[in-house]
């Protein structure tokens, strides 16, 4: 599967890329960008990649520009992939709402029409770009981590839950946590995936974390880092994080759940930014062996 090059940006001594290429998932052009540091720029040394998510509204521009984790990932020679967060360009109306269609395909695989054809964003994120970016880039994908902002966090924790051997590390800022009760995925869900509720579960944070535990197929050997703002103006409607914390205390995981509250932070990249080096730190010692 072929790359194009769409720009090229020297960046703390690594590149900064933006890629196109065509998917069979989604069915349309998708594009990334993608951080490499210096050694697999200059030496094509394969390296770790940590998958940075964003949320509604964001393309793959929105974490690569604002939350400055290159500097970070430099550090610690990691890549970091930004993918975009919809399929885009599809022959009908998909950008008439902030919350459905483009910038919002909440990293689930739709299954009614007319999203059922692209909107696809489990797969392509869990599957088809790691294939990609394996294939033509320098890139080690047995080392992959994975992080996330707001509808990005749900798709880091739950695409970490679905697949808990394929990453080595997983952490999310101000994520949703039950996304079958936030208001984004009461608006979104029974569009994407119909009205049986039994359905939205297997997208849904907290329903995979306490389908793991009483399966005892909850990893017990990796630790959650979650930060999250305590101004953030999302946090009651469609976050529920306070629910998570209670849910690890009732299932006796607090020791591998980090769920950090930051006094008066809103949901914004100013509040991301602050916290980018605690998350670059946890995914690049594990990803490292550090
Ligand atoms: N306008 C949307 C939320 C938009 C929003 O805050 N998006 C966040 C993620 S949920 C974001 O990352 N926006 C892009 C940015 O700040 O760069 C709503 O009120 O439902």
């Amino acid at each position: 599967m072929a790359l194009t090059l769409l720009s090229a940006s020297k960046h703390f001594a690594g590149t900064l890329s933006k890629y196109s290429h065509v998917s069979t998932t989604t069915h349309c052009t998708m594009v990334f960008n993608v951080f490499l540091p210096k050694t697999a720029v200059e030496d094509k040394v394969k390296v770790p990649v940590l998958y940075c998510l964003g949320g509604l509204t964001s393309t793959e521009d929105n974490f690569a520009q604002k939350a400055g984790a290159a500097q970070h990932a430099a550090n610690y020679e990691i890549a970091l992939v930004f993918p975009d967060t919809s399929p885009r360009n599809v022959d009908f109306n998909a950008g008439a709402d902030e919350s459905i269609g483009y910038s919002a395909g909440f990293y689930l695989n739709a299954t009614q029409a007319p999203w059922d054809k692209n909107w696809k964003m489990y797969d392509y994120v869990s599957k088809e770009l790691p294939q990609v970016i394996s294939e033509n880039l320098p890139i080690d994908i047995s080392r992959s981590s994975i992080t996330g902002h707001s509808m990005g966090g749900h798709g880091a924790l739950s695409i970490f839950l679905k697949n808990q051997h394929a990453y080595k590390s997983v952490s999310a800022f101000a994520p949703i946590l039950h996304l079958s009760k936030s208001n984004w995925g009461k608006y979104a869900l029974p569009q994407y995936l119909g009205n049986d509720e039994s359905t939205w579960k297997q997208y849904d944070v907290l329903e995979l974390l306490q389908k793991h535990v009483a399966e005892n197929s909850f990893r017990k050997d990796v630790k959650v880092l979650i930060d999250q703002g305590t101004g953030d103006q999302f946090l009651t409607n469609n976050l529920h994080t306070d629910a998570l914390v209670k849910l690890t205390k009732e299932m006796g995981l607090e020791s591998q759940f980090d769920i950090r509250y930051h006094d008066g932070y809103d949901h914004g990249y100013f509040f991301i930014s602050t916290f980018t080096k605690d998350h670059i730190d946890h995914h690049g010692k594990i990803l490292r062996g550090l």
